[in-house]
């Protein structure tokens, strides 16, 4: 029998800092799992969260508010994913489309814009749509925050902290600072966060702003943990 270079069972549960999940992201992509597959994977994930939530998706108003950084990208693949389950989500881009960040989240703005079942609005047009929405997503900031929350991204947390809709956030709540739990500026208070790989290791420290925390495997393989966790 092969011998495992690792014993697996001692990490499975372990909690990680925003520096150790971007160098695992990092030696993940190196591997050849590209950073473009790990946005698919969550943005997958995510949106079968709110499928279970609501199994009558399709009469629901969802909202998905996006940044210009690969949080936003993850919530562009969710709002994708729900369309092929029937539903004609709400996208709210909080910037120009030509100021998106990386290579994966604009690719998959691209496609967004080819589709009639995604509406894609300007964040001028949020108030009334967050109004009658009953599904919030928070793609706005996940472990690339720092600092105080700058405009356009700040009215849009307090727009959405002043919903009544359920509130799942992507990975993070935006503004939450992932590795201590704590709230500099102001920060989504979400229903649910779907978080991916691994715990971040303050969110467990602030359930109040993170709601229920899932942790979803995105498909990054164990061994780009070598030399970070293990
Ligand atoms: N780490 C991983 O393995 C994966 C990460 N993914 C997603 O990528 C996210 C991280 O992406 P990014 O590194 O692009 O980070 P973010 O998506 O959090 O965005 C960071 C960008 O937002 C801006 N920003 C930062 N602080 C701000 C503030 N206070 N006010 C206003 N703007 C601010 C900056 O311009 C920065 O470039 C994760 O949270 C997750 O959602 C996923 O795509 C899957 C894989
Ligand atoms: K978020």
């Amino acid at each position: 029998m092969v011998k495992p270079l690792f014993d697996m069972k001692l990490c499975i549960d372990m909690e990680i800092t925003v520096k150790q999940m971007m160098r695992i992201e990092e030696n993940g992509h190196q591997m050849g799992f590209f950073r473009k597959l790990m946005m698919e994977n969550a943005g997958a994930i995510t949106t079968r969260h709110i499928v279970e939530h609501y199994p009558d998706l399709i009469s629901k108003k969802i909202t998905i508010f996006a940044g210009l950084g690969n949080n936003g990208g993850d919530a562009f693949v969710v709002a994708r994913h729900l369309a092929a389950f029937g539903c004609n989500p709400t996208v709210i881009l909080l910037g120009h489309p030509d100021k998106i960040k990386s290579e994966e989240a604009r690719s998959n703005w691209k496609i967004l814009e080819k589709m009639n079942s995604v509406n894609l609005i300007l964040a001028s047009d949020a108030s009334k749509i967050v109004s009658e929405s009953e599904v919030i997503v928070d793609g706005i900031l996940g472990t690339g925050m720092s600092g105080k929350i700058r405009e356009p991204y700040s009215s849009a947390i307090d727009l959405i902290n002043q919903s009544h809709a359920f509130k799942l956030s992507v990975d993070v709540p935006s503004g939450l600072d992932p590795d201590t739990g704590m709230v500099h500026d102001k920060c989504v208070k979400a229903d649910i966060t779907v978080t991916f790989h691994k715990m971040k290791i303050g969110m467990p420290k602030n359930q109040n702003m993170c709601g229920k925390i899932m942790v979803e495997k995105i498909g990054i393989p164990p061994e780009a943990e070598i030399g970070i966790l293990i």
